[in-house]
């Protein structure tokens, strides 16, 4: 597949090396200096884009992706204020976006577990819930996108909850989203259940960033041809 990079930092080199690998072709990496030149191509050169910019950029690279009838698979995080605006845009122009908080296949297990496991201790008041994301000083948004999906699992399962606040401390109607950063962690996420008695944790450790760029690749391959907003449910069988 002929594959135009739109970010070409920690997340664009490292799905360029695995999609070399699997035989596709990068069309052109683009960084924030040649950021001008994304609207300069067209879908006859360009199968699919992939998209990891940051937060402040991320919903115009989409918008032209849309404009360009080039179907674009989103990674960036920080931007979902705006998701309703972008819905609305591809439908108008037919466009197609797969956007995920996370693309590595063994977060998405743990968002399915994160909501098995909500529905089971919502029952046992006496367990009071957290999320923590630890990630690399560089990140810019907070919480983690993945966080942000951690908390809506859980947040379907606690009615009573209104919503999450990103601190420390769970309180009895905000389920607390705790984040730290350190050094180059590429991103931890953890869901801890904790009584008077005992702990029990769901974490998922990110060893490198080839997870979450084989994730994008896949989903690059799926995307052309489809119309819409989809997300990694809409391809894996989970
Ligand atoms: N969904 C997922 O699985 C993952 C998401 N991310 C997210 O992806 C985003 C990027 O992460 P990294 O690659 O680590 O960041 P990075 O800072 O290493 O790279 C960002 C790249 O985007 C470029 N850029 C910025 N504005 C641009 C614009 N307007 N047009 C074209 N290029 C532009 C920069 O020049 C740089 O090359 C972040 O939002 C991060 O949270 C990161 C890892 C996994
Ligand atoms: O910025 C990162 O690095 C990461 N961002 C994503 C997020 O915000 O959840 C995914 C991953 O944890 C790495």
């Amino acid at each position: 597949m002929r594959i135009l990079l739109i970010g070409y930092g920690k997340m664009g080199h490292t799905i360029e090396r695995l999609a070399l690998a699997k035989g596709h072709q990068i069309v052109a990496a683009l960084t924030v200096e040649d950021a001008h030149q994304l609207s300069s191509y067209t879908k006859d050169q360009v199968d699919v884009a992939i998209e990891f910019t940051s937060p402040a950029a991320a919903v115009n690279n989409i918008l032209t992706c849309f404009e360009l009838g080039i179907p674009v698979v989103c990674g960036t995080t920080g931007w979902l204020q705006d998701l309703p605006r972008v819905e609305a845009k591809c439908q108008e122009l037919n466009g197609a976006l797969l956007y995920a908080s996370n693309f590595s296949v063994g977060v998405n297990l743990f968002f399915h577990f994160n909501e098995y496991v909500a529905k089971k201790m919502q029952q046992y008041p006496e367990y009071g819930v957290q999320v923590k994301e630890i990630h690399h000083v560089h990140k810019l948004d907070q919480p983690s996108g993945t966080a942000l999906s951690i908390a809506e699992g859980i947040l379907k399962q606690y009615p009573t909850k209104q919503g999450w606040v990103n601190d420390k401390t769970t309180s009895e109607d905000l389920l607390g989203i705790e984040s730290e950063r350190e050094g180059e962690v590429v991103g931890t996420h953890m869901v801890q259940y904790t009584s008077a008695n005992d702990t029990l944790e769901l974490n998922h450790i990110a060893h490198s960033r080839d997870g979450f760029a084989a994730g994008a690749i896949l989903a690059a391959e799926w995307l052309p041809g489809k119309q819409g907003v989809f997300g990694m449910n809409d391809l894996l069988q989970l």
